[in-house]
């Protein structure tokens, strides 16, 4: 599936989501056991498979598609799933395509979502189960309370993985200003970070399918992640070096299969640290602990290491040194001795 296919599935799946009119309406017309085929748009493909039915444009409310589905025949909504177009309409799609449903009502939403490339929901009368056919394909819409379960479940699992990525970020960083990076400290530091994308992809997947009822597993998960949104680019900052070998590449990170993850030698290929020995050593910039310096100005952070070159040089650098940087006068160059101090001790006590 490509990306714009991905997209236009969570687009409709949003529409779908709790909280929406379709959304209610169709509820509606589960918990009434008629039934329902709702076609999701109404372009010149579709009204070329629409035979007879009541021609109407009347808004689309829960109310209405309700009372709608109660007639025998599809109803049909206008492209921006304000209105609703048509009901008691009879879809003759071309039949030769191929579906592997059963029922006429399945086998025809999946027929005309196929032919016309507009998105149709089918509400099983005997089954009470909403289905989303979408690019050749039918997905189930769960019940909410089905997703929260699992919505829960994956939100535990990242509070555990958040835990985790924090303590070994906290390790690096001791490690850091200690100079003794080694390729298996930053292997252990792309682990986590990758589980935890991974476990934050599944989230978001369940926040769009539970629509306003996801609200609050949103705010969960943006609390969960704070203080790890630039991780990956500051990162790449400190250890990517092309000159010698390490391209560290993070986006290979996501081609690993779990068990390939679990491996860090398996990391360590993906993602390129220019050796095969986990216990090499690394030195890394410095941008991610000196952007750690609250009162410090970007630009100048970045200056600062591109005249010393990387962490320990400017931890062992006289406020004279400092103050040979562009945007450093006396006051700043105190205030950054003062804060690489603080966080030597800090650090040194996270190791001990
Ligand atoms: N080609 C069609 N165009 C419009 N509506 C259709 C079409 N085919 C089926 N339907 C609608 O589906 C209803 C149920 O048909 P049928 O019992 O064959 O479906 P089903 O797939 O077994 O559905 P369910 O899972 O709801 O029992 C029909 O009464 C009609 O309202």
């Amino acid at each position: 599936m490509t990306s714009e296919d991905n997209s236009r599935t969570r687009r409709f799946r949003a529409l779908t989501a709790p909280g929406t009119p379709l959304r209610h309406g169709l509820d509606r017309i589960v918990k009434g056991r008629t039934g329902a085929l709702v076609v999701l748009g109404c372009t010149r493909e579709v009204e070329g498979v629409m035979t007879g039915g009541f021609h109407l444009d009347t808004p689309l409310t829960p109310q209405n598609l309700r009372e709608l589905a109660k007639m025998d025949g599809a109803i049909v909504l206008s492209s921006d799933l304000t209105r609703i177009v048509a009901a008691g309409v009879q879809l003759m799609p071309d039949p030769t395509y191929d579906t592997v449903e059963t029922g006429t009502r399945h086998r025809t939403a999946d027929r005309v979502s196929r032919q016309t490339g507009v998105p149709t929901v089918s509400v099983s009368a005997s089954m009470q189960m909403i289905s989303l056919f979408i690019d050749g394909e039918r997905m189930m819409i769960p019940e909410p309370g089905a997703i929260l379960g699992r919505a829960d479940q994956a939100l535990r699992t990242l509070e555990r993985y958040t835990t985790r990525l924090n303590e070994v970020t906290n390790q690096l960083s001791a490690l850091e200003i200690r100079d003794q990076v080694t390729v298996r400290d930053v292997g252990v530091v792309l682990q986590r970070l990758e589980m935890v994308h991974r476990i934050d992809v599944e989230l978001r997947d369940y926040v769009i399918e539970l629509g306003t009822e996801g609200r609050l597993i949103n705010l969960q998960v943006r609390e969960l992640e704070s203080g790890l949104e630039n991780l990956t680019e500051m990162l790449i900052e400190d250890y990517r070096d092309e000159a010698a070998g390490i391209t560290f590449n993070l986006e290979a990170l996501g081609s690993l299969s779990t068990a390939e993850l679990v491996d860090l030698t398996m990391i360590e290929r993906a993602v390129g640290f220019g050796t095969s020995d986990l216990e090499n050593q690394l030195y890394p910039r410095g941008f991610r602990q000196l952007f750690r310096i609250s009162s410090l100005p970007k630009a100048v952070a970045a200056r600062l290491l591109e005249h010393f070159g990387s962490l320990q040089e400017i931890f062992s650098a006289s406020l004279g040194d400092l103050q040979a940087v562009d945007g450093v006068g006396l006051r700043r160059a105190r205030a950054i001795r003062d804060a690489l101090a603080w966080m030597a001790e800090a650090e040194f006590d996270e190791l001990a």
